[in-house]
């Protein structure tokens, strides 16, 4: 089957008559339908212009850009339709409502109508009825524009640029759970953000970028290395027991300072553990396994590029 998105070897150099900046370096990817590709890094890191790149707003020094079946570094490529983009600052026509701006907007391609317009505005949270011209909106309400304005047309690729920029977090939350629903309908979603825990929450598969350097792909499905738990029981009794319990499995402990409890070392699953511990007689408060975040995945990625 072939990706929605494929780039292969993406550089991008910004040349000044002194010095040449590579924003982004052999940067490759695919993005499938239904799938959502988090681009993760610290800002300047160049997701901003790998997304400018992916719909033809910008152009790669080197590489290969296929999207939707057409090759975009081809001499006077067509850009395909089915591709909606959220810009980081969404801006419109500030004398105009909401709704006035999707229209003009729409009728550039003319594939929707104003019920369309209206029923996209309506699930992004807004009132078409609204006469209050764009230029007054606040900055969620200009985000859930500029998202209106990304999904009217039921893109098949959706390219989206800190998305929750100025969302309330009822809005962040109707968002995650509207992102899903895209994909779960086959919508290929790309997301840059700098918001490790909106990333984490929403995509299939990420890249963590560093000055326009991948640093690490990762999928939700990659198998999660297990290295024990963190455990808190009642008393100093109870740690006493874990202790002993400790000491029979070749487990490592680290108490946390001023708590009952601590790290866990071991490869004993945590089931089998909590059996046991039980039966011991200890009283546990709570038993978490300590897997990798993408917090931790990510700082620890940062870390070795520093090295
Ligand atoms: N038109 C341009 N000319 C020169 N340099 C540019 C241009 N556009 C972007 N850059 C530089 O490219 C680098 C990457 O910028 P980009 O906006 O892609 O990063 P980003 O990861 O989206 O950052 P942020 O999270 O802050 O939005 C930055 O150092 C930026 O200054």
């Amino acid at each position: 089957m072939e990706h929605v998105c494929e780039l292969t070897g993406i550089c991008k150099q910004y040349r000044s008559r002194k010095t040449v900046h590579e924003v982004l370096h052999d940067v490759s990817m695919t993005l499938d339908a239904g799938e959502v590709f988090g681009f993760i890094g610290p800002n300047g890191a160049g997701k901003t212009t790998l997304l400018r790149i992916m719909c033809g707003l910008a152009h790669p020094t080197k590489g290969k850009v296929k999207v939707l079946g057409t090759d975009l570094t081809v001499r006077n490529a067509q850009l395909p339709t089915g591709i909606g983009v959220l810009v980081e600052y969404p801006s419109f026509i500030p004398e105009l409502t909401g709704r006035r701006n999707l229209q003009l907007l729409a009728s550039i391609r003319g594939v929707i109508g104003l019920p369309e317009v209206d029923a996209t505005m309506e699930l992004m949270g807004l009132d078409p009825g609204n006469k209050t011209p764009a230029g007054r909106y606040s900055l969620g309400m200009r985000q859930r524009l500029g998202l209106a304005q990304a999904i009217m047309e039921k893109p098949r690729l959706l390219l989206l640029d800190e998305p929750t920029n100025g969302l309330d977090p009822q809005g962040v939350a109707e968002l995650r759970s509207y992102i899903r629903h895209l994909a779960d309908q086959g919508v290929a979603i790309f997301l840059a953000s700098h918001l490790l825990n909106e990333v984490e929450q929403v995509c299939d598969r990420v890249a963590i970028v560093k000055q326009g350097h991948v640093l690490r792909q990762m999928s939700k499905n990659d198998p999660v290395p297990y290295r024990g738990f963190s455990l808190q029981v009642s008393d100093t009794k109870d740690w006493s027991l874990v202790q002993q319990w400790a000491a029979q499995h070749q487990a490592t402990l680290s108490q946390k300072d001023g708590v009952q409890g601590g790290m866990v070392g071991t490869a004993v699953p945590v089931p089998a553990a909590l059996r046991d511990l039980v039966q011991a007689g200890v009283s546990i408060e709570s038993i978490t396994p300590d897997r990798d975040t993408l917090e931790t995945t990510f700082l620890q990625a940062i870390q070795e590029e520093k090295k």
